[in-house]
């Protein structure tokens, strides 16, 4: 599975060391940035990851900054995109099985490396369940057709 994955300044260290973990666990993984820790802009980098995800390219993005909410405020924004900012395990396999989440993000000055590899395992693991959910979540899909 090909993971994209995207951090501003905040969220770059994790984001190499969720990375390098990824590669060892034997998922592909696509880097939108940012490299360094020098002051960057999240919705740049938030766009150029979520565009992938929503273009196919990647089946499922991570994005991380300080906080986990500019990141998914952004990539909310871009169409195809379901963004869920999850700090905990059972946020995590529920944003898969409910809300079919194709992009996690959360917060390096929030969580610790350990609990971020515990709420990426939790999403890569989960499913999207389907069934009832799948009317709710054409229903969210619906709502950016509906602003054109
Ligand atoms: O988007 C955020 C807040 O919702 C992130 O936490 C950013 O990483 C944060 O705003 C960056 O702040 P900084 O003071 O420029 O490092």
């Amino acid at each position: 599975m090909q993971i994209a994955i995207g951090s501003d300044h905040a969220g770059f260290k994790m984001k190499e060391d969720i990375k390098d973990w990824l590669l060892d666990e034997g998922y592909q993984v696509k880097d939108f940035g940012t490299d360094s820790e020098n002051s960057v802009d999240y919705p740049d980098f938030a766009e150029k990851t979520s565009k992938n995800v929503a273009d196919g390219d990647s089946e499922l993005g991570i994005l991380i900054c300080g906080t986990g909410i500019g990141m998914a405020i952004s990539a909310n924004k871009v169409k195809g995109i379901r963004a869920a900012r999850c700090q905990d395990g059972y946020s995590a396999r529920m944003a898969r099985a409910h809300n079919n989440a194709n992009i996690l993000t959360f917060g390096s000055r929030v969580i610790g490396i350990e609990l971020a590899k515990d709420v990426v395992m939790a999403y890569l693991n989960t499913d999207y369940a389907g069934g009832r959910h799948q009317r709710r979540v054409d229903k969210i899909d619906n709502i950016a057709e509906e602003m054109k």
